[in-house]
């Protein structure tokens, strides 16, 4: 995937991630042959309506999943100080110890039963510096200024979990992410429950950790969002990704139909949802699975598409609209 972001080596190479949840009588295809790179300085915001697989993608990488999940290929880590380590195949020790946290933070999606019920924001924070070595004669210092980064008044770092407001535990949790200043920060819908001065803080504040080097892999829906702040975008649909391009160029010129129709929904467009629903993941179509709700379906939409190269990015999809491919 060509991007802005220069010749560096990718902090970050997902290659065939697949996810499968096994229910008592079904099988869920949450995630599909997944592949996208990451480098460091670039912010990928990955977008999709409800239940496309966004977050399992996020806990994929983190070895956060239940036991009824399986997944297959492969996610390349390079820590800029550390061994490279397959994030697939590492044991829940070594990711523990050595990656969560400490080599990629996560803004988790409900950050109120994330946190730590008997512990306060302040005590959260300081023990988060704490463990990933931060000196402990400014430990109290640097809570409260990474409090101050994502908008917390200090009087508000002596609450419980319990006591504060949706917003204010997603700004807790965003700071508790980004307090070890990890080199790759998974963040999942990290301005749900904020209100829009506080989303642009927040949202600037990721932009601001890219541009000093880090890569933030940004989960959300909110596509004003993604063209705020994202160096690229990649659309999923139905548990894979569809199109992955350079932000401007998938604003301007999207290739995939559902693409063009996510971008149609906005009230700054033509405001026109999206005809139709999602498929069921444990009912996928055997060929595309955007055809049933595509106006540009045919017969060949039986056989899945693959993603392809056109110039600016990747669609994966037989009839791509032209004015996408223009390079
Ligand atoms: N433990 C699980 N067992 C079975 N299915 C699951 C499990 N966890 C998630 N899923 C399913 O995996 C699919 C992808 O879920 P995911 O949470 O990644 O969606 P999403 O795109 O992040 O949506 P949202 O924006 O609503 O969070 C959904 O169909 C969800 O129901």
């Amino acid at each position: 995937m060509p991007t802005d972001a220069g010749p560096r080596p990718a902090l970050l190479t997902v290659d065939g991630l697949t996810v499968r949840f096994r229910l008592p009588d079904a099988v869920v295809h949450a995630v599909t042959d997944l592949r996208l790179d990451l480098h460091p300085g670039e912010l990928l915001a990955v977008v999709g309506e409800s239940g496309c697989g966004k977050s399992v993608l996020a806990h994929a990488l983190l070895g956060l999943l239940p036991r009824n999940a399986t997944v297959t290929g492969h996610a390349h880590l390079h820590p800029p100080d550390g061994t490279p380590v397959d994030l697939v195949a590492a044991g829940e020790r070594h990711l523990a110890r050595h990656v969560r946290g400490r080599v990629v933070g996560l803004v988790p999606q409900s950050p109120a039963t994330a946190l730590t019920p008997v512990r306060t924001g302040r005590r959260l924070l300081e023990e988060t510096l704490r463990a990933h070595g931060h000196p402990r004669r400014d430990v109290a210092e640097a809570a409260e200024r990474a409090a101050a980064d994502v908008g917390l008044h200090p009087a508000d770092l002596d609450r419980y979990p319990h006591e504060l407001s949706g917003g204010m535990a997603q700004r807790l949790a965003t700071a508790l992410a980004l307090a070890p200043d990890p080199p790759l920060l998974l963040a999942d819908e990290p301005t749900s429950g904020l209100d829009r001065p506080l989303v642009e803080h927040t949202l600037d504040l990721l932009r601001r950790r890219c541009d000093a080097g880090a890569a933030v892999l940004l989960i959300t829906h909110d596509l004003a969002a993604a063209r705020r702040v994202a160096d690229t975008v990649a659309v999923m649909y139905a548990s894979r990704v569809v199109e992955h391009r350079p932000t401007p160029d998938l604003f301007d010129r999207p290739a995939h139909p559902y693409t063009a129709g996510l971008l149609d929904a906005l009230p700054d467009r033509a405001f026109t949802p999206v005809p139709g629903h999602p498929p069921m993941l444990t009912d996928l179509p055997a060929g595309c699975a955007f055809a049933p709700r595509c106006h540009r379906a045919t017969d060949t939409c039986r056989t899945p598409p693959r993603p392809t190269a056109d110039g600016t990015g990747q669609v994966a999809c037989h009839h791509p609209l032209t004015s996408g491919a223009a390079a």
